[in-house]
């Protein structure tokens, strides 16, 4: 039998009977054998750790429910949720307010951090997930896979939510998204002033939120979109740069070769132009004048107005223009539309629209969520329920009944990285932001902020 004791004797013997340069040269081979077996064994643990954690990651967000086409794999690098989490005043209970754009314009260090953190996400490499090219390209163009999501491209669209009664809080999660990418960035810029200035960016940077434009109140394009360029103090002091709010330039690879991106120069299309435009003249020189008259030929203050008072409180009638709605002509989503139609050119086409800075900062999704918002606080217990989306998107079928609990994909909840759904964005407070009109409403009741709400709305869209 072999023991532990003969193994030594043997190994002894074998030694007496050794020159010392075979010794020394056994050992070296034993120490080098020893150091492959070590880092062999290393390897391998972290290889089961992967392997570990990606059964784990994929196992979770499975179960999505009705959306058929999407199958989940999560890599590390996911992008998640959260809202941006810095400001809350913990005496008032309230989250910071997103202004008006004229008021933030006039604001001095936000203004001058959320045009700089603007212009950097719009010009970060397209390669990069957290690019305004890879984020604007969740909308519609061009229809591929974010967060892993799949999809089914063939349908030609993007994965926004249109005509379903979940249009207004899909959005509401992908503003949100953008909103956190702007705060970080601004947050990480603030420290880098000198510091006879710096306390008043940091400050700053901390309350920021993205601007919304209230196209009811002011149905004309914020003077300030106009200008090409513009002036901001930076940390290295004052300098002008390209005005992100101004347009937005594809990269070159997006119109060429045999895949691309978005659709070739030839259809006719807006979309198809090297950069974003609106109400353009046919030489793609675009005039704002075109589309502040075209918007001034809509009512929008009072359709808004109607929101709050001939809707009777039901979702489904304020929420979506889907064709099942016999209200639809009147609901948010349907006059959401009519900005989109008249500042016209890039606007009107879910496939490009979000590649023009307006879609994000004024016209439609920050001042359609912050109605939505309002809307909530008037009719607190009525939410979405379940209907059909006849049109589908790129990671939800045709046809798919739509519940609180559908994914709002590709978005993903940064609490327990699972798939976000209506139900988790019902509250703003959530995503740790808020608008003017609900400042201070953490201390009223249901009752009281509902009358207070009601008589701001009557104020700013009353006959
Ligand atoms: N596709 C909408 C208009 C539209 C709405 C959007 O939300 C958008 O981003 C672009 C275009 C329609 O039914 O005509």
């Amino acid at each position: 039998m072999w023991n532990n004791e003969g193994i030594k004797d043997t190994v002894r013997r074998w030694a007496d009977l050794q020159s010392p340069t075979v010794l020394t040269i056994t050992r070296a081979l034993i120490f080098v054998l020893g150091l492959i077996l070590v880092s062999f064994v290393l390897h391998t643990t972290q290889i089961f750790a992967y392997i570990n954690t990606s059964v784990f990651i994929r196992t979770g967000p499975l179960h999505l429910g009705e959306a058929q086409n999407q199958s989940i794999i999560l890599g590390p690098e996911l992008v998640t949720i959260s809202g941006e989490r810095t400001g809350f005043n913990s005496n008032s209970g309230e989250w910071p307010p997103r202004l008006e754009f004229a008021i933030l314009e006039s604001s001095g260090p936000a203004f001058d951090l959320y045009l700089q953190c603007q212009h950097q996400f719009m010009t970060k490499n397209e390669s990069d997930t957290l690019s305004f090219y890879q984020i604007a390209g969740i909308h519609g163009r061009p229809y591929k896979e974010f967060n892993g999501v799949k999809g089914n491209a063939n349908l030609g669209l993007g994965y926004c939510k249109h005509n379903s009664a979940l249009f207004l809080l899909w959005h509401r999660a992908y503003v949100a998204l953008y909103e956190q990418i702007i705060s970080e960035c601004a947050q990480s810029l603030a420290p880098r002033y000198p510091a006879t200035i710096r306390a008043d960016y940091v400050n700053a940077a901390k309350t920021l939120r993205l601007p919304y434009w209230d196209w009811a109140s002011t149905p004309a394009l914020p003077e300030f979109l106009q200008r090409a360029t513009c002036t901001v103090r930076s940390p290295e002091g004052f300098r002008t740069i390209q005005n992100p709010l101004y347009q937005y330039k594809y990269p070159p690879w997006a119109h060429e070769g045999t895949d691309p991106d978005l659709p070739p120069p030839s259809n006719g299309s807006a979309c198809s132009l090297p950069f974003t435009v609106r109400s353009p003249n046919k030489d793609f020189v675009s005039q704002p004048e075109v589309a502040n008259s075209n918007l001034n030929k809509v009512n929008f203050r009072n359709h808004t107005y109607r929101f709050f008072t001939s809707l009777e409180g039901n979702w489904d009638y304020f929420a979506t223009a889907a064709r099942w709605n016999p209200r639809r002509k009147d609901s948010l989503e349907y006059i959401h539309n009519y900005v989109h139609y008249s500042i016209n050119g890039t606007m009107p086409n879910n496939d490009c629209s979000a590649f023009d800075p307006v879609f994000w900062l004024h016209h439609a999704k920050s001042n359609t969520d912050r109605l939505l918002a309002l809307w909530q606080a008037v009719f607190p217990k009525t939410f979405v329920g379940s209907s059909v989306n006849d049109e589908g998107a790129f990671s939800t079928s045709p046809g798919t009944v739509e519940t609180p609990d559908s994914p709002l994909a590709p978005f993903f909840n940064a609490k327990d990285r699972e798939p976000l759904t209506a139900h988790m964005v019902r509250s703003i407070r959530d995503f740790g932001y808020s608008y003017p009109e609900l400042q201070g409403d953490s201390q009223l009741s249901e009752g009281a902020v509902r009358h207070k709400v009601m008589q701001q709305v009557t104020r700013m869209y009353g006959a």
